[in-house]
């Protein structure tokens, strides 16, 4: 009777917050899953980035070759992935022929080739030199 209420406990946002980002964390490797469910050509990636790591093991990199073929391994996966995004909205938007579709498509493709042509470099830059070897002494 016109006593104070007792003050409310202030909400406890911060594990809302790390609720959120391992929510966040949950919907990205969700992403990737259903990336790899529905591209064939992620398995092709998937089957070259354990051949490149199983060949930098035997090859004994040094830390900055790690450091690039990390690096480079990274940004294809990360091109294939945007361009299968880009991929699922021009069909969700345009799924009739339209040429801004098609060149949406067409440049997000582009951007999978040029990195995968950046990755080679780096492949044959850290690689070569030792398979060259092999092939000379062999
Ligand atoms: N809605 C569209 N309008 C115009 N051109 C399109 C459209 N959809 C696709 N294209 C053209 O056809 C090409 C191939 O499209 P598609 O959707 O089959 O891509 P993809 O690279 O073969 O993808 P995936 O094989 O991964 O499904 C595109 O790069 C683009 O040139």
């Amino acid at each position: 009777m016109g006593g104070a209420e007792p003050e409310k406990a202030a909400p406890r946002r911060f594990p809302a917050v790390l609720r959120k980002r391992a929510a966040s964390f949950g919907y990205a490797f969700r992403g990737v899953g259903a990336a790899l469910r529905t591209e064939v050509h992620l398995w092709f990636h998937a089957a070259a980035t354990v051949v490149v790591i199983g060949l930098g093991l035997y090859c004994g990199l040094e830390r900055w070759e790690w450091a690039a073929v990390a690096l480079s391994v990274g940004a294809v996966w990360c091109a294939e992935l945007v361009n299968t995004a880009v991929e699922a909205v021009v069909n969700l938007v345009s799924p009739d022929y339209h040429p801004l579709a098609g060149r949406a498509k067409d440049v997000a493709a582009g951007a999978v080739l040029v990195m995968a042509l950046a990755a080679l470099a780096v492949g044959l830059l850290v690689f070569g030199p030792r398979l060259w070897a092999w092939a000379v002494d062999a």
